[in-house]
């Protein structure tokens, strides 16, 4: 589905992500995990063409993404949804979602409604009017209105409660069933057990830990040593 090859990512001069590879299959939920500022935001930047590695390639099915533009690699099919979430506040729920997809999107507005029954109960209210956990929601069903292939999430539970974090997580495992590839960065590493099957560990832009879900678990002392829980 996508395979990034020894990817090396800038900001000016500070080197972020220095020789990062790593495959991820179709329909699998690949998870970053690691510390702050350990470089998983610019990972995920680096595939959506927001920053351009200087060295490396980034492969989408059969295409080289690594030079292309943002607008280009989100119609190849890669959903993404930043940490601001980035709602219209001034918009209702549903006036958010018809602005972002296709009147035959696979995803209708009634199949997402399914999908989050919170959305459709608050379809008339504005943008600022939601919860964070609501506007999370929001932000992921505006991003399947494209009909990705694969979707990106970068910290969907950050200031969520504990009980919205599991219908969240519950959820990302709904739209796994449906056939969408999912890359996903957490600090929350016990609400992502549900739903990861391969995890990769960055620490200061290098991967220290990739490997399965189970082989993960299998490691205990990955959490202190990488990830201070
Ligand atoms: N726009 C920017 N300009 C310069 N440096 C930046 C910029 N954005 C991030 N950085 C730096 O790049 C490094 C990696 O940041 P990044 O956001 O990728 O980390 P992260 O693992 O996603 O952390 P967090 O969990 O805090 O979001 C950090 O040292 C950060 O200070």
């Amino acid at each position: 589905m996508i395979s990034v090859k020894n990817i090396h990512s800038y900001y000016g001069k500070s080197h972020i992500i220095q020789g990062l590879s790593f495959d991820v299959a179709p329909g699998e939920c690949f998870t970053f995990l690691g510390r702050n500022g350990a470089g998983k935001t610019t990972t995920l930047r680096s595939i959506m063409g927001l920053v351009t590695p200087k060295q490396g390639s980034i492969t989408f099915g059969d295409t080289d993404i690594t030079r292309m533009k943002p607008y280009q690699i989100a119609r190849l099919g890669i959903g993404y949804v930043p940490e601001e979430r980035q709602i219209f506040s001034a918009l209702s729920v549903e006036e958010n979602m018809l602005i972002a997809g296709r009147d035959d999107a696979a995803w209708s507005l009634e199949r997402i409604y399914e999908l989050f029954p919170r959305l459709a109960e608050r379809r008339n209210n504005m943008g600022n009017e939601l919860s964070g956990g609501e506007q999370q929601m929001l932000a992921i069903a505006r991003a399947l209105r494209l009909d990705p292939q694969l979707l990106i999430l970068d910290e969907p539970t950050e200031g969520l409660a504990p009980l919205i974090i599991d219908m969240l997580l519950n959820t990302i495992q709904l739209i796994k069933k449906e056939h969408v590839t999912i890359i996903l960065v957490e600090q929350n590493v016990n609400a992502t057990l549900v739903v990861t099957d391969q995890y990769c560990i960055l620490q200061q832009g290098v991967s220290v830990f990739k490997g399965s879900c189970n082989e993960f678990c299998h490691r205990p002392e990955l959490k202190e040593q990488y990830l201070g829980v």
